[in-house]
């Protein structure tokens, strides 16, 4: 496993975010994790990448413990993520937004860069060409020098992930990628994604779009009131009568609902 969560708990006050959670992901596969508002997605995104700290339970990511590590620890062992809402930077390009996701790549002080020496130059040009070949990765490469906020809300989407991949990561967070988008350009994504993993990516999908799960997703967990409901493979998962439940409500009020009609 690349990624392993064992008895995780989060609280915030009286609310327990997640309780007694425990994940496994796969090393070079795309794994969905999937729940209803509220069931704990995103605080498990930022216990993943140090934002928050867990009250419980052990993280293992690539053989190293991750509780207690602060956010750049966690992106310097491989963890990159991208948010549920587009957060570019506003009056940069297209191609700037990702040269600054190639932080760790840099190598070079920020005084040597700012002085304008020739090694701070010769390592501008590497960072700027990596970050060209993340466009091209993304299918961005034609709008580079455009101002990110001229593109389509599936552009900046595709700008955003070309950025988190910036760090050269082996694991990479996506909060709901294809929010707000129609059908066709949701299934771009999950090809793109599939692509990505095809190059020796690993990807947890945080995704509403059960359609996408199904289609792109290896594996997934699903979990409701920050508790796991089930782990597996996404069609097994998605028929588990605990997991319609969550999503559908209960088998009696359907039918009771149906009786009304
Ligand atoms: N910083 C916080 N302070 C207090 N409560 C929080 C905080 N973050 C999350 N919560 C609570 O924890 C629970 C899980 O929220 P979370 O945002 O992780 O769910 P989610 O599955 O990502 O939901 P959605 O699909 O709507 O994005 C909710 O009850 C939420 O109100």
């Amino acid at each position: 496993m690349l990624l392993s969560l064992e008895g995780l708990e989060k609280r915030f006050g009286g609310v327990t975010a997640v309780s007694d959670l425990s994940m496994h992901v796969r090393r070079g596969s795309i794994h969905g994790l999937i729940g209803p508002n509220g069931a704990g997605k995103t605080t498990i995104i930022n216990l993943l990448t140090g934002l928050y700290t867990a009250d419980g339970g052990a993280i293992t990511f690539d053989g190293t413990s991750l509780v207690g590590l602060a956010p750049p620890d966690i992106a310097a062992l491989g963890i990159a993520r991208t948010y549920q809402n587009v957060r570019l930077f506003k009056g940069m390009t297209a191609l700037e937004q990702v040269v600054t996701g190639c932080w760790l790549r840099r190598g070079v002080s920020l005084w040597a860069s700012f002085i304008g020496l020739a090694e701070a130059r010769r390592a501008k040009k590497a960072t700027e060409a990596h970050a060209m070949a993340l466009l091209e990765r993304v299918g961005m490469a034609g709008r580079a020098h455009e101002l990110a906020e001229t593109l389509s809300y599936g552009e900046q989407r595709r700008i955003e992930l070309a950025r988190a991949l910036g760090s050269d990561p082996k694991l990479l967070l996506l909060d709901e990628p294809t929010a707000g988008m129609n059908a066709s350009e949701a299934s771009a994504i999950g090809h793109l994604i599939r692509e990505l993993r095809g190059q020796g990516l690993t990807v947890l999908l945080v995704e509403h779009n059960m359609g996408l799960v199904t289609e792109f997703c290896d594996t997934c967990t699903v979990i409701n009131f920050g508790r796991l409901l089930a782990e597996g493979d996404p069609h097994t998962c998605l028929s588990a009568p605990d997991v319609q439940e969550a999503y559908f409500g209960r088998r009696h009020d359907a039918d009771r609902i149906q009786s009304l009609r």
